[in-house]
């Protein structure tokens, strides 16, 4: 299948690392677009991928085409773009299936907002239930993104809250893993360890859930023995709150 990216950033990138991986797609039927074109070039040859000049040479060359630029971009563009009857999946966090679709001029359009991780096949892809895809359409969809992510469909009104957990909340998991490391550095541990410490950590944590079902407290009392070490740290990070900041740093996303 010949796929196109109207904005070749940080998750076009990322969806493109995980379709070469798992060998989705080959290079030479992927067209991309940017606004800096030279930048562009050079970001198209590390991956072996075709750059054109604007998002209307990309929907030109590609079957199935996903648009990846920043919300505020979009009012701007995609009204004057002909998608010619190709399946548009967009990525734009923002704009549900009846916002963008009112937009688009000839062709259908499939909402989603897929994580970061799917860049090593391990993504998250949130698809808003609403669309006017076909069946087909629907079936090419899911055969790019079943192998490189767990494929969610949400309605839109959850849309929102999901993305926070599933697309915000890598940052919130990475400031973990550096701050841990940070701590870790500050005991004498070499650096580039303290982070694999704790990334494998929480990949492992985040697995265990996954394969035994367990309540999230269940596993937590596990790992805290009687008068142990683990309880100091437990207890120390609810004084601290720890979850309640969490749970604000959620509440401030899903209020802005
Ligand atoms: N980052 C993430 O984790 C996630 C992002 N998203 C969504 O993905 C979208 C992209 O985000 P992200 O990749 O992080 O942002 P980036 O800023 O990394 O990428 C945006 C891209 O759009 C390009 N662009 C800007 N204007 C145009 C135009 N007129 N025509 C073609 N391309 C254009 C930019 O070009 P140039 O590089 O030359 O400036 C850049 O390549 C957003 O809508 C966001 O909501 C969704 C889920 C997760
Ligand atoms: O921060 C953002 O707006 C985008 C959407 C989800 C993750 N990154």
């Amino acid at each position: 299948m010949k796929i196109g990216m109207i904005g070749f950033g940080n998750m076009a990138q990322a969806m493109l690392e995980g379709f070469l991986l798992k060998e989705l797609v080959e290079p030479k039927d992927v067209f991309v677009c940017a606004a800096h074109y030279d930048l562009l070039c050079l970001r198209a040859q590390q991956y072996g991928v075709h750059a054109c000049n604007d998002a209307q040479e990309v929907i030109d060359q590609s079957e199935l085409i996903l648009l990846a630029i920043k919300p505020y971009q979009v009012e701007a563009l995609v009204p004057s773009l002909d998608f010619q009857e190709k399946l548009l999946v967009s990525v734009v966090a923002g704009y549900s299936f009846e916002k963008l679709s009112k937009l688009v001029s000839h062709g259908n359009t499939i909402c989603i907002i897929p994580n970061t991780p799917i860049a090593i096949g391990e993504g998250i892809t949130l698809v808003e239930e609403e669309t006017n895809s076909t069946p087909e359409e629907l079936a090419s969809f899911m055969s790019l993104f079943s192998p490189v992510s767990l494929v969610q469909f949400v309605d839109e009104a959850h849309m929102k809250t999901a993305l926070i957990l599933a697309s915000c909340a890598p940052a919130f998991a990475d400031l973990m893993i550096e701050a841990l490391g940070d701590a870790g550095v500050e005991y004498g541990l070499d650096r580039k360890m303290a982070y694999t410490l704790a990334a494998k950590m929480l990949v492992g944590t985040g697995g265990l859930y996954l394969e035994k079902g367990l309540h999230p407290g269940a596993m937590k009392d596990a790992v805290c023995s009687p008068k142990g070490m683990t309880i100091k740290g437990v207890t120390t990070l609810e004084k601290r709150g720890f979850r309640a900041s969490l749970i604000e740093a959620v509440e401030a996303i899903e209020e802005s």
